[in-house]
């Protein structure tokens, strides 16, 4: 590809971030395969990932569901540049990650990305404001506290935005760490397990304001779970066994997915 550059410094962004197209899908895989150990005459190997195809449109909500260690992890760390695929193909945001050096990804991820965690990954010592403020100040962008206030009054917290993490609920602190994907108008959102480590009637309300990023704010949604409810809130549900897809529901309810689950080979009813 020809990308006409005016110095050395944008030849070397241009080429080392390999935009691809803007119309592509924000998450494309192609093939992918993820394989670990086996490098030792007797260490057997393990297909994390067995040629994986699959594309997220702008502004899906996609579960990712399967037995444990059916791939679930490895798949979303594969697609949002966490983790190099052994074989194949993942485009982000409409960067190719084959090969990207680790300074291009970092700055693709803070740039585009936003991650969600079960464990909810926020700065202890930093109050809830400044953690939803911190990607936009490592980006360079500086302070934006209109942006900060309005993420934080998204996500019923604008009265809570000088607590501290440990000030805060499990539920309070899943919201801050939503708050921070809002403010960073994130291309993607991954969140793997967002929900579990919450009660019911917490997790519901933390499954609402992802399904609206995906709505309102057009965020591209990967979302691994154990749970059906919570996978009911997405689109489209992907079923993953031994690192394969094997199935994929549209808008299913979550008695369906629970059905279709229980069925899965390997599933231990988890
Ligand atoms: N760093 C690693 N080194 C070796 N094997 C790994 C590594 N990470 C994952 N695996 C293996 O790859 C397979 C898929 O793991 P992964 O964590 O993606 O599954 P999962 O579906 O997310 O599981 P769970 O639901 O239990 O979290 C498993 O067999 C796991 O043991």
């Amino acid at each position: 590809m020809f990308v006409p550059c005016t110095d050395w410094r944008q030849a070397v962004t241009a080429i080392s971030t390999r935009r691809v197209t803007t119309d592509v899908a924000p998450v494309v895989l192609e093939h992918v395969t993820k394989t670990y150990g086996g490098t030792g005459s007797s260490a057997a190997t393990v297909r994390a990932l067995d040629d994986v195809t699959l594309e997220l449109p702008e502004g899906s909500f996609t579960a990712v569901m399967g037995p444990s260690g059916s791939g679930k992890s490895t798949l979303l760390h594969c697609a949002a540049g966490l983790d190099a695929p052994t074989t194949g193909r993942a485009v982000l945001a409409g960067h190719d990650l084959t090969g990207m050096s680790e300074d291009a990804l970092t700055r693709l991820r803070r740039d585009r990305v936003a991650f969600v965690f079960q464990a909810f990954n926020l700065i202890p010592t930093l109050t809830a404001a400044q953690n939803v403020e911190l990607p936009g100040l490592l980006a360079g962008r500086g302070r934006d506290p209109r942006s900060t206030d309005r993420a934080l009054a998204r996500v019923g917290l604008g009265d809570r935005r000088a607590h501290r993490p440990g000030e805060l609920s499990g539920g309070q602190q899943q919201r801050v760490a939503i708050a921070r994907a809002l403010a960073v108008k994130a291309a993607v959102l991954f969140a793997d397990e967002p929900t579990g480590a919450l009660d019911t009637g917490t997790a519901a309300r933390i499954l609402e304001l992802l399904r609206t990023a995906g709505a309102e704010d057009r965020q591209t949604i990967m979302m691994t779970t154990h749970d059906p409810v919570a996978a009911a809130y997405a689109d489209t549900v992907i079923f993953l066994v031994d690192g394969r897809i094997v199935e994929r529901m549209t808008a299913p309810s979550a008695e369906q997915v629970a059905a279709r689950l229980s069925r899965l080979p390997g599933d231990r009813g988890a």
